[in-house]
């Protein structure tokens, strides 16, 4: 018998070609995610060096963050926007990678769009010059952001120099209670061990509560393992895993699906393998998450108060208490439950899959969104899950309500394309980060499940979606 493994440690033999100086290894990497704002100069070296791509057949590259979400047909007015994603199709075009352009079904957030396709398998390495490519470590890929000069690396390549990641173990043992969601899990975590709390470590998240995650709850997790410090996020692959894999277009067909899945069972922890970082999170004591600050971990259940600095010891910590409530125009020891809310996104890599949306229209379904609100929007994380949503009939239960219904892209998670939230206003979002400006200069982010998105946009301010669901069932 040999040394127990990890997950990560499993994988991370399996794809490594060789050991080099120092603590570095070169590791095979089977999938390699291009979108247009991390790409262009990768490509430019490759053609200057007149070399191909090494497997463009492993690659695919799709534009997201600064594609316009209203109607595809119109042009793109920002020239910057317009010229990296023409770059995309360039070369995309020259290199022979496949590209599902802006007009197509397929399109959509680099993230959304991998597992959708079936790109996204266990045991694989993947990696995007992207920080939430974590997102794909939900089916047990080893899935990682890389920079640009890695990019170039993986294009040229198909291999990257890396050092190995301590393990972390994260464990959410029990249940989660009614409209506690896999987001509110990730920001009780992160809330928990702080943004560096996994600094140098692949997480693996475990427990009664994650195996009980469907696999968008399980992606929405992952997603925010970069915001916990983590180099990625791993979910050991199980039934639900293969159960959304099955048919999937780039998913093994025939018998090399049932060869496939024998392999992928042996991909979990070996039982005494040792982690250099245990977490333990008991799923029942997590509420409804709302950050109230500047940083993923300056979080609070909605039932609380936006703290104090006055009483928070450690001099750094408070300083930062202190800037973030300044910027985000907040009085301290005010209910988290009055805070008034000017704009509602419910998109992005971290929530907007299908099952995303349904939790929110749950939430919409025959209310108005609040006559106090400037807009809210519903942002689709591919043109897949708009045609899902839209067979289901979920836009109508949004545009009745109020909300506009867009074209996918990461849209109003960050301000590199037309949606940004004014100076000074305040957003309830289903993205992943509030840094300041984050949304648009000066804007002010509260980051929230699908469902706490759709209660603010109804009431009007910060609400535990409970009470809603409550009322509705009194
Ligand atoms: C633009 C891109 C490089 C960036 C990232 O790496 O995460 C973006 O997706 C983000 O979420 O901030
Ligand atoms: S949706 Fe947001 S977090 Fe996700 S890739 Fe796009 S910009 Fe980054």
């Amino acid at each position: 018998m040999g040394v127990a493994k990890t997950l990560y440690d499993k994988i991370w033999d399996r794809h490594r070609v060789a050991d080099l100086d120092g603590d570095l290894a070169l590791i095979y990497i089977d999938r390699h995610l291009v979108h247009e704002v991390t790409s262009p100069q990768a490509f430019e070296k490759l053609c200057l060096a007149g070399r191909p791509v090494r497997r463009p057949d492993a690659t695919l590259a799709v534009p997201d963050h600064n594609v316009p979400t209203t109607p595809r047909t119109r042009p793109i007015e920002d020239p910057l926007s317009a010229r990296q994603i023409d770059l995309l199709r360039d070369n995309a075009r020259a290199f022979g990678v496949e590209l599902y352009d802006m007009t197509d079904r397929r399109q959509g957030i680099v993230h959304i769009v991998g597992p959708e396709q079936g790109l996204t398998q266990p045991g694989l390495t993947m990696v995007c010059g992207d920080s939430h490519t974590s997102t794909h470590g939900a089916f047990g890929a080893l899935a990682f952001g890389i920079g640009t000069s890695e990019v170039e690396h993986v294009l040229a390549t198909q291999t990257l120099l890396l050092t190995k990641s301590r393990n972390m173990r994260v464990t959410v043992h029990g249940r989660l209670g009614a409209g506690v969601t896999a987001k509110d899990m990730a920001l009780a975590i992160i809330g928990r061990i702080g943004t560096a709390g996994a600094t140098g470590h692949v997480i693996e998240y475990t427990g009664e509560a994650v195996r009980a995650l469907s696999m968008e709850g399980r992606m929405t997790l992952c997603n925010m393992s970069i915001e916990a410090g983590g180099r990625a996020g791993l979910v050991a692959p199980d039934d639900t895993t293969f159960a959304y894999l099955k048919g999937r277009p780039h998913s093994p067909q025939g018998e090399q699906w049932d060869k496939a899945v024998d392999q992928w069972r042996a991909l979990v922890s070996d039982p005494r393998a040792v982690f250099d970082r245990d977490v333990a999170i008991d799923a029942a004591t997590i509420e409804p998450q709302v950050t109230w600050g500047t940083s993923p971990e300056q979080v609070a259940a909605i039932g609380d108060r936006v703290p104090d600095p006055a009483g928070i010891d450690d001099a750094t910590a408070r300083e930062a208490a202190e800037r973030a409530l300044d910027y985000m125009g907040l009085e301290p020891g005010m209910a988290l439950s009055d805070i008034a809310i000017d704009h509602v996104f419910i998109g992005s890599c971290t929530n907007a899959r299908i099952e995303d949306l349904r939790a929110a229209a749950e939430i919409v379904r025959g209310r108005r969104v609040a006559a106090s609100l400037r807009h809210a929007m519903v942002v689709p994380g591919s043109g897949l899950v708009k045609a899902q949503a839209e067979a289901e009939g979920l836009d109508r239960i949004f545009r009745d309500a109020g909300f506009d219904w867009r074209e996918p892209g990461c849209s109003m998670c960050l301000g590199m394309n037309p949606d940004k939230v004014p100076p000074g206003e305040r957003c309830a979002s289903t993205s992943n980060r509030n840094f300041q400006g984050r949304q648009g200069p000066g804007a002010r982010t509260h980051l929230v499940s699908p469902a706490m998105a759709a209660a603010a946009a109804v009431t009007g301010h910060l609400t535990d979606v409970r009470r809603l669901t409550r009322e509705e069932a009194a």
